[in-house]
């Protein structure tokens, strides 16, 4: 039986020395791939209350746009500081270095609606934590958070889990 790792490409030494990089174009540009993604991802969110799904820039709109449409919900779009058009609200998080900034329309979503928070890939968890504020933030509710990977040792999942969330990941790998 065929597993999403099956298509997962890992490029060493990208885009710095030393990190194994989990490239998800190649589960993505594979049709069986990418239906093996999309539907481990529904399974997973079998009896969740999910009213809309949000998405993490970039890879995770395009799992979230497919989810969404399985789900027979909307999508909302969380981005990089810069790129939505309306009136918005920020979160900032640490990377690696220094810090970035995300953005949701502050009309996105209203209060008490469930969102599905999906991206592709959970590392520390500080770019789904800053989603999970901003969510919070409009006075909806995420009731899990979903990714097709899950990189162990990074402490991602006990950061989540540690905000009170359900995680929620397809695979996982050991090292950063
Ligand atoms: O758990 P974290 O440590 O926050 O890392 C996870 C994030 O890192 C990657 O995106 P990246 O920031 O590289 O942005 P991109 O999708 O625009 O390439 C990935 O797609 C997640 O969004
Ligand atoms: N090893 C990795 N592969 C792909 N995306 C990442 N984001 C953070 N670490 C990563």
């Amino acid at each position: 039986m065929a597993h999403v790792t099956d298509y997962i490409r890992t490029i060493p030494d990208f885009p710095h020395e030393g990190i194994m990089f989990r490239d998800v174009t190649t589960l993505f540009a594979d049709r069986d791939g990418l239906r093996l993604a999309i539907e481990g991802l529904v399974t997973a969110c079998e009896g969740l209350e999910i009213d809309t799904v949000a998405g993490l820039e970039a890879r995770g709109f395009i799992l979230g746009g497919a989810l969404a449409d399985r789900l027979g919900t909307g999508f909302v779009p969380i981005r990089k500081k810069g790129k939505l058009p309306g009136k918005t609200i920020e979160q900032a998080y640490s990377l690696e270095y220094g810090e970035a900034v995300v953005e949701i329309h502050d009309d996105a979503l209203h209060a008490g609606q469930k969102v599905l928070l999906v991206d592709d890939l959970l590392a520390t968890g500080g770019t789904a934590e800053a989603g999970i504020r901003l969510i919070e933030r409009l006075g909806a509710e995420v009731t899990a958070c979903a990714f097709v990977i899950d990189l162990r040792e990074l402490g991602g999942r006990k950061r989540l889990e540690g905000l009170g969330q359900r995680v929620e990941a397809l695979c996982a790998y050991e090292g950063a």
